[in-house]
């Protein structure tokens, strides 16, 4: 569904992305997980389309997305902090976003989030008037509501209640029981290891694992993800781990 080859992103001096190069499948969860500035974001971002890449390719169901814009209709995003404009009210929001989405006529929309998070008591509230929970519930939402193919979420779970992480986390995996591909960052191996498919781990904006979980849990015999990453570190520097 996406094919990223030698992504290299620069900001100036600092190299945030070195050479990524990853092939992510439909029907799989993706876990994306590393240090502070390895370069997560900076990677969904150019999957986004948000951020430009200095070199490499990355291609979403089969196209290459440089200069094209299109391919945002198959994506579903939740962003790690809600930048959501203040003044508006739920509804207004609502309503912005399907004018500038413009769903096909009888494209099904889907509200399982909305309800589920009961975000209609909301609808006549500003935005700048809800709580960082209740507006992360929105953007979880959002990023669903066009039943997109691919759904990004930077660190879904942040903000949110715990009832609201596992109607999110079902939600997930309904997503990839349906053949969509759901691609998140976290900084929690246990959240991880309990949804994720495949792991991929950057550091210094390198691909460090590129891994389905089972395997690396396998092959490092050891008990939980996080025991498994430190073992892996623990060792001697070795080549990056591709199960
Ligand atoms: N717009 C920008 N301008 C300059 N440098 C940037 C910009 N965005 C990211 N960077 C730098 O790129 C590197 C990777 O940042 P990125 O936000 O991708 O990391 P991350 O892995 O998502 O970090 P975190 O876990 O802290 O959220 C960092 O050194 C960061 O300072």
């Amino acid at each position: 569904m996406i094919r990223i080859e030698n992504l290299t992103k620069k900001f100036g001096k600092t190299e945030a992305l070195r050479g990524v190069s990853v092939q992510l499948q439909a029907g799989r969860v993706v876990v994306i997980m590393g240090p502070n500035a390895s370069g997560k974001s900076t990677l969904l971002k150019c999957i986004l389309g948000v951020v430009q890449p200095s070199s490499g390719e990355i291609r979403v169901l089969g196209q290459p997305i440089a200069g094209q814009w299109q391919y945002r209709a198959d994506i579903g995003y939740m962003p790690q902090l809600n930048h959501l404009p203040e003044n508006l009210t739920t509804a207004q929001l609502f309503e912005m976003i399907r004018a500038v989405r413009k769903p096909q006529p009888g494209q099904p929309l889907d509200y399982e989030l909305f309800d589920q998070y009961e975000l209609q008591g909301w609808m006549d509230k500003r935005l700048g008037q809800l709580s960082g929970g209740t507006r992360q519930k929105i953007n979880a939402a959002l990023a669903f509501l066009f039943s997109p193919r691919i759904i990004v979420l930077d660190e879904p779970s942040v903000g949110l209640d715990p009832v609201a992480v596992e109607i999110l986390k079902a939600k997930i995996r309904k997503c990839r029981a349906e053949g969509r591909l759901v691609l998140l960052t976290s900084h929690l191996f246990a959240e991880a290891e309990e949804l994720g498919d495949d792991l991929l781990y950057l550091r210094d904006g390198q691909v460090q694992l590129d891994t389905p979980i089972a395997d690396f849990l396998e092959l490092t015999q050891q008990a939980s993800l996080g025991d498994a990453v430190l073992a892996y570190y623990h060792r001697p520097p070795a080549a990056p781990v591709t199960c």
